[in-house]
């Protein structure tokens, strides 16, 4: 990083890009090129090394890679003092707390963003789910995607088993009622804090997903269906633009809507 680089507080925010080449980077790389207030430093993927991001004087990292590296990344970027806004799934309460630990140890300032989905649509579902789950005795996610996406289930619908476990037990409601043997394992789907969560892949598809709560003679259905990538661009965005006047940690996209 140049002291030119350094010393242009007022210019265009200075992103890089982890997992650059992937179905997300490389939508991100195209958001990011075409704002004015935004300049891409460094589009990195695997086998490239992370160190062109610091060498490029990157003050945002987003990364957009898999579950296994995603850590080791942000561990990077907090060392440097580098912002991130992170979009990759498989954060586990451990792993969030691990972050939590190194932003403690980290110089001021460095905010970190790890939001389960980008889509606004999506960020709106998950509040309606968390808003309704207490007023149903029974409720399942259904969650639909690509067929190359490489986890199951995926980060948004195990983000809204939460919530909606954590409302139910706000509420003095305890697991939905379920008398079914599974016949066959799996066929109930995999159980998230006492909700059922279901995952299809189909090519066709790209991220979609159901809520569906049931009760005496009725049931509530809230989907949301992202058809393209760009759905995802606005909230990264504004997660690009607001990262550093967040130090700490943020989870969910919900607190920069508000
Ligand atoms: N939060 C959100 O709104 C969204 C999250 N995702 C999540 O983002 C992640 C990526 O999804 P896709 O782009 O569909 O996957 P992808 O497989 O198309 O892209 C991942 C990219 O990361 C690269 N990569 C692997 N190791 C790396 C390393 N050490 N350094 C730099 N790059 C590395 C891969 O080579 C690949 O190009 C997944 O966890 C997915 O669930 C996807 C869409 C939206
Ligand atoms: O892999 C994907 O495609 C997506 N991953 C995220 C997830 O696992 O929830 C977000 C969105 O569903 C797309």
């Amino acid at each position: 990083m140049t002291d030119e680089q350094r010393q242009s507080p007022a210019g265009p925010i200075r992103v890089g890009v982890f997992g650059a080449r992937g179905r997300m980077g490389a939508e991100v790389c195209r958001a990011v090129d075409a704002a004015d207030d935004l300049e891409l430093v460094a589009a990195i993927d695997e086998g490239d090394g992370l160190s062109g991001a610091a060498e490029a004087g990157a003050e945002v990292v987003v990364d957009f890679t898999t579950p296994d590296v995603v850590m080791d990344n942000l561990r990077w970027c907090i060392d440097r003092g580098i912002s991130a806004v992170v979009g990759t799934t498989g954060f586990t309460g451990e792993r969030l707390d691990r972050v939590r630990g190194w932003l403690e140890r980290s110089s001021p300032g460095v905010g970190v963003l790890i939001a389960p989905n980008f889509g606004i649509g999506a960020v709106l579902m998950m509040q309606f789910a968390t808003k309704a789950a207490r007023y149903f005795e029974s409720v399942e996610i259904i969650e639909q995607h690509h067929p190359r996406k490489l986890d199951a289930p995926s980060g948004t619908a195990t983000h809204t088993a939460r919530l909606i476990a954590q409302a139910r037990a706000a509420a003095g409601m305890g697991p939905a009622p379920d008398a079914t043997k599974e016949e066959v394992p799996g066929a109930r789907g995999a159980d998230i804090d006492g909700v059922r969560v279901h995952a299809v892949r189909s090519a066709g598809m790209v991220a979609h997903q159901e809520v569906l709560f049931g009760t005496t003679g009725e049931t509530l259905t809230i989907r949301q269906d992202s058809y393209d990538r760009v759905s995802f661009m606005p909230g990264v965005l504004l997660g690009v633009r607001s990262v550093r006047q967040r130090p700490g940690l943020t989870i969910g996209l919900d607190a920069l809507l508000d």
